[in-house]
């Protein structure tokens, strides 16, 4: 199995990126693992507390679950990935069944920043946009996609987005095999990623 681990600040488009990777390269033998479905449970919390939450910290994620889930996929068992809902900022009750692929390709703003994990990937590659092109992405995506206002969105990048940022997010990018630029829409690079797939699959 190769494991490709991609990471980036928030709004720099590693969905995106990730998505255009995956589009052409056969389903049955590429599997996607996103950190996001990975915040912990905050079922707990009041929603109130839960908007309190600094999503950004290394902490809010059950990186335990993670790694354990990646070890299951590389032993060829399949896992029940959890669904994270980011409009009510918790797990559901339900699951995804994820089966071992040939490929894995695990995402999120600090899959970088974690050794373990980091170990275990076989590519690592970070994607970059400039903080004001990604500050922006973040606003239309969140009031758009995530519930969120305008001052909420705003009060969280101050607070804990862009400050976990310059702690955790950018200082991994020196991990990374490979740095795309994505400030404008960048096929160069994914069309690269997508042969080094196919050269593996094939
Ligand atoms: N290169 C790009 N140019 C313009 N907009 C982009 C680009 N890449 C992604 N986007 C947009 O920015 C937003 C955030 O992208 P997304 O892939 O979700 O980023 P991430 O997963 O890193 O948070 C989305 O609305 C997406 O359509
Ligand atoms: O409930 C939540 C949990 C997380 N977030 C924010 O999400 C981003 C990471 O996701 P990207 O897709 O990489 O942007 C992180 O910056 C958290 O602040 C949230 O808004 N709500």
């Amino acid at each position: 199995m190769l494991v490709i681990g991609i990471a980036g600040g928030t709004g720099c488009g590693k969905t995106t990126v990730v998505n255009q990777i995956v589009e052409e390269l056969p389903q049955n033998e590429v599997g996607v693992i996103s950190q996001d479905s990975y915040y912990h449970d905050l079922a707990h919390l009041t929603k109130e507390e839960r908007g309190k939450v600094n999503f950004d910290h290394p902490n809010s994620i059950d990186f335990d679950l993670m790694i354990a889930h990646l070890e299951e996929l590389r032993n060829g068992k399949p896992i029940e990935k959890p669904i994270y809902s980011f409009v009510e900022e918790t797990r559901l009750d339900d699951t995804i069944t994820v089966h071992p692929r040939k490929v894995i390709i695990v995402e999120g703003i600090l899959v970088l920043s974690n050794p373990k994990l980091r170990e275990m990937f076989d590519i690592k590659i970070y994607v970059h946009a400039d903080s004001d092109e990604r500050l922006i992405r973040r606003l239309q995506r969140d009031i758009k996609e995530r519930g969120h206002d305008l001052e909420k969105v705003l009060h969280r990048y101050q607070t804990a987005v862009k400050p976990m940022h310059q702690q955790f997010i950018e200082p991994s990018k020196e991990f990374a095999d490979l740095i795309i630029p994505n400030n404008h829409y960048n096929t160069v690079a994914v069309d690269m990623v997508r042969t080094i797939i196919n050269e593996n699959l094939g």
